[in-house]
């Protein structure tokens, strides 16, 4: 029957990956942004679904064109290429600000409980084989981004680029928290005031090639420790290496494998806690993935990239459980007080670096 033909057509979601009860489905967007009610509607629910369900999800068709995220890979690697010295005089300075390079063994990413003084030890331990870049939006007073645009032609155009590129990411943001407000039988705007500041950080990662002894010598090295992330969502753009490890509801990590042109979503602790729980932020980090036969011979890993865009709610929002998260009709009481989004943030990032 056709009726039946068309559900199908209009089935959003498909598994990406499934393995030790960690299911993170692959999700067709393009259902949403054609408008149709009832097609966001479907996708909106499997949006929501597994956000509730492993917190992570694959999306396809987001809007994004491939030429557009390759550009951001290119100069993103042009970046790193540059002289030690360059980079450094770009440097990161305070969790307030969060803008700049962060050089190699700088931060040690930390879970919502650990304290400043642990971050320290875990630093010392085992420093993450990463540098970065963090790019936050414009025109904040007291908090410029360190773009290389003084230093030459490549500098101005990669700030051009990560400028558009930020803004269609917080342009994507807004749009999946519209799903997750349908999901949620909210109004689909709800999140808009929230969503719309774009008080969001685009983070470029660089896994530098690393000697095959440094993992042999010793096994509790990782390219990036677990963690979860601070804000609501982080749009996850890797390339084909591989790496991205999900902890798994029986407390393994589960290889979240590169599939071509979709992005890797997952919520974040301010988006649980704003849902009472209901959508879970879930734990994952980045290992060193086993070498192609071929690559065998070489005594280094290569390198890995990848573009974290991590979505936050407006900085002065407060950030309060949601309406239909708990109370007497879904018999669960609110489990946090309100708090400021950027009060939060900061509060997080003092204990990453
Ligand atoms: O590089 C990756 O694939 C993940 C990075 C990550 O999880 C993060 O920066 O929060
Ligand atoms: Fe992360």
């Amino acid at each position: 029957m056709a009726g039946n033909i068309t559900q199908q057509e209009c089935k959003p979601a498909s598994t990406g990956v499934e393995k030790d009860d960690l299911v993170i489905p692959l999700i067709d967007f393009e259902p949403f942004r054609s408008g149709r009610p009832a097609e966001k509607h479907s996708v909106a629910v499997s949006i929501l679904d597994a956000f509730k369900s492993s917190g992570f999800l694959y999306l396809k068709n987001h809007g994004i064109p491939p030429s557009v995220v390759s550009k951001v890979f290119g100069d993103s690697a042009r970046f790193f290429a540059r002289p030690q010295e360059q980079k450094d005089s770009l440097g990161w300075t305070t969790p307030q600000s969060n803008r700049g390079y962060v050089a190699r063994g700088r931060e040690k990413v930390s879970l919502p409980d650990a304290d400043v003084s642990s971050v320290e030890a875990m630093r010392a331990a085992a420093p993450d084989l990463k540098e970065s870049m963090e790019i936050g939006r414009e025109g904040i007073e007291g908090y410029p981004n360190r773009w290389p645009d003084q230093l030459d032609e490549e500098g101005k155009e990669f700030k051009h680029t990560m400028l558009d590129f930020f803004e269609s990411c917080k342009d994507l943001h807004m749009q999946i928290m519209r799903a997750i407000a349908i999901g949620m039988s909210l109004p689909e705007h709800f999140f808009d005031e929230f969503t719309n500041g774009g008080d969001n950080n685009l983070r470029l990662l660089h896994y530098p090639p690393v000697p095959k002894d440094t993992f042999k010598n010793n096994p509790g090295q990782v390219r990036a420790g677990e963690h979860s992330d601070y804000g609501s969502l982080t749009l996850l753009f890797q390339d084909s290496r591989g790496g991205l490890q999900v902890r798994s509801p029986n407390d393994t990590f589960v290889d979240a494998i590169p599939i071509p042109d979709t992005i890797v979503v997952n919520a974040g602790d301010l988006l649980a806690r704003w849902s009472n729980d209901i959508i879970k932020s879930t734990r994952h980090r980045v290992v060193e993935p086993p070498s192609p036969a071929e690559d065998d011979k070489s005594d280094m890993y290569p390198a890995r990239y990848s573009v974290a865009y991590f979505c936050n709610p407006n900085m002065e929002k407060l950030i309060d459980a949601l309406p239909g998260t708990y109370g007497d009709e879904v018999g669960v009481p609110k489990k946090y007080e309100g708090i400021k989004s950027g009060d939060y943030l900061v509060k997080r990032l003092t204990a990453t670096y």
